[in-house]
């Protein structure tokens, strides 16, 4: 949008949250709208690839299963390759996860990223430093033009009309705008505070609400592309490996733990010595009814925020952006069916993929604390109770409109948290056994031979940052 100014306010003072240290793919299609160089994004940032996230003892202390965001072959009929694994039921075959390109590059500490979008079988992301991303996302806003104005607002006086008037800084000084983007983090000063959208609060199905950070010295072990989460007593750490230092996380439910227990259980997660001291963050999980009210437009935890489980907050930025670039014709008031087109399309990936982090935690076996008990018995939203009903009796990975994940990523926890359905699909018969357990150890094959052959993750991540 050439002919608007774009004013940015914000407080050094107050800073950035600085935690959000791990993404999701569509992260790349908004580098590449922006034109942002990967290598030069990734050394600013001691960044690393991400193919998924390691979950371990979600369902049972002791297992683990990998969360991929690759291709896992048909998902119905009978080329499902799940279900054909299944039906085929050959110990040999080894785990579903070695059928899975990034799965066992991921598990071998490998990465490479040759060919074309479509050609290749697998999406990544990344894992950066928070801190060093907003820096280098300013930079690059500030060099196409953004003006960025540093001081603390105080005050937003609304309109006659009930929208924004313009921002008061603790200096007097006031900053006038058409439109106003809220990205003030948990404090909501716009949407929130001025404006008191109210908070649907998603707190009795998601129940943690503090997380200690804290990053530690980088172990000598290799630099896995993934992140891990370990389910720990009353929440789950975080594990995200950087190029220069690990990220460590827990994220608890305050109702079943206290700070300090959950402080201690952090430090006994750490790869190496800590590097900070760990520092205690609250939320909720929730976001506000509506997004865009009047002339205001929230994004980030100013407009709600998910557990970052599946590391959808970033996500959920870009995306309202995407939106939002869509809808905003310059010059014009909004008309009604923009504001309402967005509201809609933001709560709706909200409760998708509120419904896909509930999934992890419903169907644990876990019993051997509070949470996990009250995690295996709670009561489901409908929408998440419908997809389960129609997985387990029809092996149906049912997809609502404005989903954040697509069914491989369904098929992904259903499987690792060993949910079947209970009736194999017939149509599965239509490939002779043999075929099937041919096809099966062909394709697993020629993964470990492919995986075998690439670079480790450290290597080609340094050819990246030399390039
Ligand atoms: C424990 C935890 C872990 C997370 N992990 C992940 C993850 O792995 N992946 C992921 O995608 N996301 C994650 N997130 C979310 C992620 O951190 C945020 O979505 C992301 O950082 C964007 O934050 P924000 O810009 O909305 O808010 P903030 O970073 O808080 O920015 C708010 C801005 O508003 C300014 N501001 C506030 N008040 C005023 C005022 N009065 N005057 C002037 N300026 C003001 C501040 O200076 C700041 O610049 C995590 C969040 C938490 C809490």
């Amino acid at each position: 949008f050439p002919a608007c100014s774009v004013q940015l306010v914000e407080s050094e003072e107050i800073g950035i949250v600085g935690v959000g240290e791990a993404t999701f793919p569509s992260i790349r299609h908004f580098h590449k709208l922006l034109g942002i160089d990967e290598a030069e994004f990734l050394r600013a940032t001691n960044g690393t690839y991400k193919l998924g996230i390691e979950f371990r003892d979600w369902r049972e202390r002791g297992e683990r299963y990998f969360h991929t965001f690759g291709d896992i072959g048909g998902l119905s009929g009978p080329r499902s390759l799940w279900g054909q694994y299944r039906r085929v039921g050959d110990a040999g075959l080894g785990a579903l996860d070695a059928q899975c390109l990034p799965s066992v590059m991921a598990r071998e500490g490998r990465f490479m990223s040759a060919g074309s979008e479509e050609e290749r079988q697998f999406n990544y992301a990344y894992h950066f430093d928070a801190v060093l991303y907003a820096a280098f996302l300013r930079k690059l806003a500030e060099g196409r033009g953004v003006r960025r104005i540093e001081g603390r607002i105080v005050q937003a006086p609304r309109r006659a009309d009930g929208g924004i008037g313009n921002l008061v800084l603790a200096d007097g000084r006031a900053v006038e705008g058409d439109l106003f983007v809220d990205c003030s983090g948990f404090a909501s000063l716009l949407l929130g505070r001025a404006l008191e959208e109210r908070f649907v609060d998603f707190g009795r199905w998601l129940p943690v609400d503090r997380a200690w950070a804290c990053p530690s010295e980088r172990s000598g072990t290799a630099l896995m592309p993934a992140t891990r989460c370990t389910a720990l007593e009353a929440g789950w750490a975080w594990r995200i490996p950087l190029s220069n230092r690990t990220g460590h996380g827990h994220v608890f439910a305050s109702r079943y733990i206290d700070d300090d227990k959950a402080r201690e259980q952090l430090l006994q997660q750490l790869d190496g010595a800590p590097i900070a001291e760990p520092r205690l963050l609250r939320f909720a999980a929730g976001h506000r009814e509506r997004f865009w009210v009047h002339n205001v437009v929230a994004l980030g935890l100013s407009s709600g925020f998910l557990e970052p489980l599946e590391s959808t907050s970033i996500f959920l930025v870009q995306s309202g952006l995407g939106r939002l670039i869509e809808l905003l014709m310059p010059g014009e008031r909004p008309p009604k069916e923009a504001v309402d087109a967005y509201n809609t399309g933001m709560r709706r990936q909200f409760e998708r993929i509120r419904d896909f982090i509930i999934l992890h935690y419903c169907l644990t076996s876990r019993s051997d604390s509070q949470m996990w008990r009250d995690m295996a018995s709670m009561e489901l939203p409908e929408t998440l109770a419908f997809k389960l009903h129609a997985w387990r009796e029809a092996g149906a990975l049912h997809q609502y409109d404005e989903e954040g994940f697509d069914a491989t990523s369904w098929l992904a926890i259903h499987a690792g948290m060993g949910h079947w359905p209970q009736r194999a699909d017939p149509s599965l018969l239509d490939l002779p056994h043999e075929d099937a357990l041919r096809a099966l150890r062909f394709r697993r094959d020629s993964i470990a031979a492919a995986v075998a052959a690439m670079p480790t993750h450290e290597a080609y991540l340094n050819s990246v940052l030399a390039r």
